[in-house]
């Protein structure tokens, strides 16, 4: 068979590891390097010239809609379906293989996954039940830590608390999730992995069986791979010495959720049969956005060390702006890509807004809208994870399955039916004490009549609410069973009379969720027989990522992490701030503040033709009010390839200094200034006084210059006068 064309738009060390003979490979190169490509060509590669049949082979990507384009993609090249591959997240990956095991792995049929927020609502009951107090015992710790247990690998039985009064408490908590969790038939997140590995290794019968299945098994972005999942793979790939890896140590952004990037050095060690491939050329970016993104990273003292270069133009210098506020940044971000729009002919979703904290997202929404200008919302408020989705979502679990106490407790009374607090807590008391699921627990306390008759029939209308519903679900297809089941619920009804004003919003999203639900059923792959299920695992696995109204060219926001990957010719990187970029839990820890660069690094990156970096003097974020300095990342840009930009036209108003610093404004700094007021000095410029210290001649005082940032004068040296209002 003819390769050439295959290999030809491929460099030469890309060509080696796309048509390597058997053994394991690594590719270890930086950003733009063509990894994913190369991972995509191997697996085209496989197919056609190796004759790997499809489904010996599974891939993993960072998120399900690189695996969608994944194997579009290969699709396209080949002119043929490959539905046999396994291609997903591991997440993904691994809820497809539970659900075609879920009897070996003694789960119910309809096992449902439980996110996040079901999740922390879950350990607060569970608390509330061993009558633990919240204050002492604060719930996101609780879930942090059993998410932590479960990632490495242990389970409550593995735990040995030690006599340590503490660790025995958490371990009596995890233990009681998880009976709360295995009798609702749910799974959280971290269980998909674990329970997989569990049974991979349980089972040598099974575990054999995907050994000599996947004869090949790629993995994306290998340095964001943590313990759980780097022994899932070495358990799946056995002795066939298998596995193709594509990573970059300088993109680990996943630290934090146990991510670790000494996979990429065990995995030379575990597997000493590897060939290790660098790729040393950039295709993504000008010659100046790399050399910023090279100077930047090379601030990170731990570094396996790369070089990269690019043959394309240096291109335009980078764009610093510096704007009066967060507001005044977000105006200037969305008039800049008004005018690429408008006058350069880029489209709108060639340009990104990537920043660090969801929190931000909100501002450049406004603007955008304001300016009438289609955006798309990565990882923000979610679609699926609305309020009133996820209320929707709620009765169709129940309908999947009645014992799924999360959904039970979610909308048992929303609407409000009637059911009260005191009733519920019979309820969960019942459920307690005899070990079954709330919806047994109520039936039970509806047939000994335990309960008051209007608390008694007002259970049993919601009962047989679900119950309905699970009988009509056979007849009709799942978008029509959605909407009756919608309409069934009084849930519209009940939004639009709640006083919060959005009611109407509301609507029109659980009517996108019918949308949602009919284009799935389009796409569904007609073996698939649970619709139902493979709808509710979809919503629940891809909530970060969709939005239902995903198809319009739109300016694309997200948070760096859900940039990782991908690329756009237009990138804002904005809210490059000390205490927001890095931000403040890492900047005093030297390798979390590794991370931080590497995230702004992976920030940059993004970005093929034109990169903005924005940041703001004054800032209101979580109801506070603060002066930040200028990120040091801004600092370790090469000054020479920066240029500033002024926004044109664009007023800089002071705010009157009492409103803007709220509690301390007014309040006496040395030398008869005041905090908050507004001072020139003849070289920095103008600022606002953020604070002072000493008296006499060793009085010093805290300037935060509009252009240079804080700064700590000697009032006695410091030439300063008051300004403007
Ligand atoms: N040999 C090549 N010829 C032309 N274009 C290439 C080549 N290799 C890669 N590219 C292009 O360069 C860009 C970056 O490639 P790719 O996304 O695969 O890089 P990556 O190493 O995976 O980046 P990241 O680390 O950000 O995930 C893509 O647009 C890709 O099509
Ligand atoms: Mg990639």
């Amino acid at each position: 068979m003819d390769v050439t064309p295959l290999l030809d738009s491929l460099n030469e060390p890309q060509r080696q590891a796309v048509s390597a003979d058997s053994g394991n490979l690594l590719v270890l190169a930086g950003a733009g390097s063509g990894k994913t490509r190369v991972l995509v060509y191997r697996i085209a590669w496989l197919l056609q010239v190796a004759q790997v049949p499809q489904w010996g082979i599974l891939a993993v990507t960072f998120t399900n809609k690189a695996a969608r384009e994944m194997r579009g993609r290969i699709e396209e090249m080949l002119g043929t379906p490959v539905g046999g591959m396994w291609v997903g997240t591991f997440h993904g990956l691994t809820h497809r293989f539970l659900r075609a095991h879920w009897q070996d792995a003694k789960l119910p049929q309809h096992f449902q996954i439980m996110d996040a927020d079901d999740q922390f609502r879950s350990i607060k009951r569970t608390l509330k039940a061993m009558q633990l107090d919240e204050s002492r015992w604060p719930p996101r710790q609780v879930q942090g830590f059993i998410n932590k247990q479960k990632d490495e690998g242990l389970r409550p039985s593995h735990l040995d608390p030690a006599g340590d009064f503490y660790m025995e408490k958490m371990v009596e908590v995890y233990r009681e999730y998880e009976s709360a969790r295995i009798q609702a038939g749910l799974l959280d997140f971290a269980d998909l992995l674990l329970s997989s590995l569990e049974l991979l290794r349980e089972r040598p019968d099974i575990l054999h069986h995907y050994q000599q299945r996947f004869r090949h098994i790629l993995v994306d972005e290998f340095q964001d791979t943590n313990a759980i999942q780097y022994a899932w793979l070495r358990l799946l790939s056995g002795n066939n010495d298998n596995l193709f890896a594509v990573g970059d140590d300088d993109q680990s952004i996943y630290g934090w959720r146990g991510a670790r990037v000494e996979n990429i050095q065990s995995f030379q060690q575990d597997y000493p049969n590897t060939r290790t491939v660098r790729l040393e050329q950039n295709y993504r970016s000008t010659g100046n956005i790399l050399a910023a993104a090279n100077a930047l990273i090379a601030n990170n003292p731990t570094r396996l060390g790369k070089n990269l270069w690019t043959d394309d133009s240096d291109g335009e210098p980078i764009r610093r702006y510096t704007a009066f506020n967060e507001v005044e940044e977000s105006r200037f971000v969305v008039e800049r890509i008004r005018g690429f729009v408008q006058n350069e002919g880029y489209r709108r979703d060639e340009c990104a807004i990537l920043y660090r904290t969801t929190a931000q997202s909100r501002l450049f929404e406004e603007s955008l809208m304001q300016a009438g200008i289609p955006y798309r919302v990565y990882g923000g408020l979610r679609f699926f994870e609305r309020a009133e989705i996820r209320d929707a979502l709620a009765y169709l679990r129940l309908v999947s399955n009645p014992d799924d106490d999360a959904a039970f407790e979610r909308v048992v009374n929303t609407p409000t039916r009637g059911i009260g607090e005191r009733t519920l807590e019979m309820v969960r008391q019942q459920s307690r004490e005899s070990r079954v699921s709330l919806w047994r627990a109520a039936e039970d306390l509806i047939r000994t009549s335990a309960l008051g008759p209007r608390a008694s029939g007002a259970v049993r209308r919601f009962l047989d609410l679900i119950l309905e519903q699970r009988r009509i679900d056979a007849e009709l297809d799942l978008a029509e069973t959605v909407n009756r089941l919608i309409q069934a619920t009084g849930l519209p009804d009940f939004y639009l009379k709640s006083k919060d004003g959005k009611g109407q919003d509301r609507i029109e999203n659980l009517e996108q969720l019918v949308d949602t639900v009919a284009r799935f059923e389009q796409d569904l792959d007609p073996e698939e027989g649970d619709i139902l299920g493979a709808f509710l695992a979809h919503a629940a696995l891809e909530a970060g990522e969709t939005q239902a109204d995903a198809y319009e060219d739109s300016v694309q926001l997200m948070t760096l992490h859900s940039a990782k990957g991908l690329e756009f010719p237009i990138v804002f990187l904005v809210g490059l701030e000390e205490g927001l970029f890095p931000h403040s839990l890492s900047a005093e820890d030297p390798e979390r503040l590794e991370e931080e660069r590497r995230l702004c690094y992976v920030g940059m990156t993004r970005a093929m033709q034109q990169l903005f970096v924005t940041h703001a003097e004054n800032r209101r974020l979580y109801g506070r009010e603060d002066y930040p300095a200028p990120s040091r990342f801004l600092r370790e840009l090469p000054p020479d390839l920066v240029e500033e930009v002024r926004a044109a036209g664009v007023a800089r108003r002071h705010p009157a200094p009492a409103a803007k610093m709220a509690g301390k404004a007014g309040a006496a700094a040395a030398g008869g200034y005041q905090l908050g007021q507004h001072v020139r000095h003849p070289k920095f410029g103008e600022g606002v006084v953020l604070s002072s210290e000493g008296s006499g001649t060793n009085a010093r005082i805290q300037v935060n210059f509009r252009e240079v940032g804080a700064k700590w004068l000697v009032l006695a040296y410091a030439r300063l006068e008051p300004a403007g209002s």
